[in-house]
């Protein structure tokens, strides 16, 4: 094969969204919740789910080949390794991620995103992101479900550097359901979180952050657009900024500048870019252009919108995941 068949081979590769759309469907029809740990047959599954068993079972054995089903000879379903994940009983479970559907469907009008500058979820769905899930009850718990679990994932690396850096009261803002709260309530005995988000977010968190954590949690409703609450040794804004564009985003900071005591700190734990080179993190800054029309950034970057807020960048603490923490200072 010439290196340019090889070529063209891999950019067809590329084409194909059925994989994703496999781990759609079995994550929002709940396949993986319906297998036992013994197996199941294909037409009991079917029936069990109310689905087509004709269909369902041509689903599930191409879902063979993403290694997430096995099929047995006689026709009976057992899930892999990587099949436990779409379980929503399993910890860093990924079913309430592939069942966000409003997020696939967005891509269609990506490229008029990319010369119109309007976000491609916009486009598609007539509203931006956070006011459209904010109206559907459904779509808002599974936004938010998908957000704990990557939150519980992928801020795990940097907790032993959040857990030495936090210092007094610490303010989790956009905190959403409270995945970073959690993790930082589960790792330390004395800190004390209030987490923010809009009102209808917060109305989400579960009661149980509560119970498990007397005294160390609090929630408050506000828009960080309008203002950041004052009195807090740290402020933490976890994946927040990403989803805005630099006007947006230095009004949020500015906000934070004010509120922050001499001594407070700001932690941004985002995706933290190459400045040129090739970053598969790159890819997160095209999904933020294409959902909510913020973007990934640069250290530079960072620097630049920190210092037009009348911060400083004072540190990038690079974990061993994907993000990072970047501090900033008064
Ligand atoms: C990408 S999510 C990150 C959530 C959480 N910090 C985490 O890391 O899992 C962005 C969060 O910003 C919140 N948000 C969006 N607009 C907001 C606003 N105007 N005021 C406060 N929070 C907002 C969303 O509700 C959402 O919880």
């Amino acid at each position: 094969m010439s290196s340019s068949d090889r070529e063209r081979e891999r950019l067809a590769a590329l084409f194909d969204i059925a994989p994703s759309r496999i781990l759609y469907a079995l994550s929002t029809l709940g396949v993986a919740d319906r297998v036992p740990a013994g197996g199941i047959p294909l037409d009991e599954l079917a029936a069990a789910l109310g689905a087509d068993p004709g269909r369902l079972a041509r689903l599930v054995l191409a879902a063979q080949t993403l290694d997430v089903v096995r099929v047995g000879p006689d026709r009976v379903v057992h899930l892999t390794e990587a099949g436990l994940l779409l379980r929503s009983d399993r910890p860093g479970s990924l079913r309430a991620e592939f069942s966000d559907n409003s997020l696939f469907t967005a891509w269609g009008p990506f490229a008029e995103c990319v010369t119109t500058g309007r976000p491609a979820y916009e486009l598609a769905h007539g509203a931006p992101v956070f006011d459209r899930i904010g109206r559907d009850p459904r779509e808002l718990a599974t936004f938010h479900e998908h957000m704990r679990m990557r939150a519980m994932q992928l801020y795990r690396p940097l907790l032993p550097f959040l857990l030495e850096r936090c210092a007094g009261d610490v303010m989790d803002l956009g905190g959403g359901t409270g995945g970073l709260t959690e993790l930082l309530l589960g790792h330390s005995t004395t800190l004390k979180v209030t987490l923010t988000d809009l009102p209808e977010v917060v109305a989400l968190v579960p009661g149980e952050l509560a119970r498990r954590h007397p005294g160390r949690v609090a929630t408050v409703a506000a828009d960080l657009r309008e203002g950041v609450p004052e009195g807090y040794g740290t402020y933490v804004l976890g994946s927040v900024l990403h989803d805005w564009p630099d006007e947006q985003a230095l009004r949020i900071l500015t906000g934070c500048a004010r509120a922050m005591g001499p001594d407070s700190e700001l932690i941004l734990l985002e995706r933290v870019l190459d400045e040129t080179g090739p970053d598969a993190r790159r890819m997160g800054d095209i999904w933020m252009m294409a959902m909510t029309g913020g973007q990934e950034r640069t250290a530079s970057q960072w620097a630049a919108l920190a210092a037009a807020a009348g911060l400083a960048l004072r540190e990038v603490h690079h974990g061993d995941g994907e993000l990072s923490a970047v501090v900033l200072g008064r």
